[in-house]
């Protein structure tokens, strides 16, 4: 059996990434999903919003659903202050197996905790394994039709605190539907949508980043 995609965007980092160097591991991976195989990263221009968010919150704390492959696990890690946590939810083996790989590439595993399994059962067992208190960054780019369910789970579980960011990718292009229609009606969260394109395409996506009022 040949190699999946997953693998050969590995190769494609150790081949035209320097080890250490987390700029040249987005710059590889976007490169070759624009020019060889298009993927489901984030990708260069969300990626630039998801940057300019996240250098605003520079969050200690920091969430992210659906890590895929790792590029926003790397984009988000890099920017994280010193002593800043990030923890990345993946429930598909293969995928948290490359990405650990491509993560340790950039140098960043001291930063990240890649945590295999699906969202639901292991959002409630943050608190006890990680000593997490509570987060003040959550990226969500898992499954659509999760980002609404583990948001109000997240804040069952109290791991939302005033002023926590939200930022949800694809609310266009896939579309997540119910998850705009509630943080934008409710009156815990201050919402705004932050127009950009599908990754690698000229199509129509965007980020909603809402702020968890308490
Ligand atoms: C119509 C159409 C189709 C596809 C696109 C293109 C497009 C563009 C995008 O940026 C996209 O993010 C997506 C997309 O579907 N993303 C889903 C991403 C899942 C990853 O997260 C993992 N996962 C999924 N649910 C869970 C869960 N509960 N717990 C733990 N991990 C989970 C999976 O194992 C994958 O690693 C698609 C655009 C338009
Ligand atoms: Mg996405």
């Amino acid at each position: 059996t040949g190699s999946s995609q997953p693998q050969r965007m590995l190769k494609a980092v150790q081949k035209n990434a320097t080890k250490g160097d987390p700029q040249s591991v987005i710059s590889a991976i976007d490169h070759y999903c624009r020019n060889k195989e298009w993927a489901m990263n984030v990708g260069d221009d969300k990626g630039l919003i998801l940057d300019s968010v996240l250098t605003e919150v520079n969050p200690s704390a920091a969430l992210e659903l659906g890590t895929y492959c790792g590029y926003s696990t790397v984009r988000i890690a890099r920017l994280l202050s010193p002593g800043s946590k990030l923890i990345t939810v993946e429930f598909n083996p293969a995928f948290a197996a490359v990405a650990r790989q491509i993560i340790a590439y950039a140098g960043l595993q001291d930063k990240v905790t890649l945590v295999e399994g699906p969202s639901g059962d292991l959002i409630p067992k943050l608190r006890e394994r990680f000593g997490v208190k509570s987060f003040d960054f959550v990226f969500l780019d898992h499954w659509k039709d999760r980002y609404l369910l583990d948001t109000k789970l997240l804040e069952d579980c109290g791991l939302l605190q005033k002023g926590t960011v939200l930022l949800a990718d694809n609310v266009i292009c896939p579309g997540t539907p119910e998850y705009l229609k509630y943080v934008r009606s409710s009156p815990r969260y201050e919402s705004r949508y932050y127009k950009s394109n599908l990754e690698y395409t000229k199509l129509e996506d965007g980020l909603e980043k809402s702020v968890f009022l308490g």
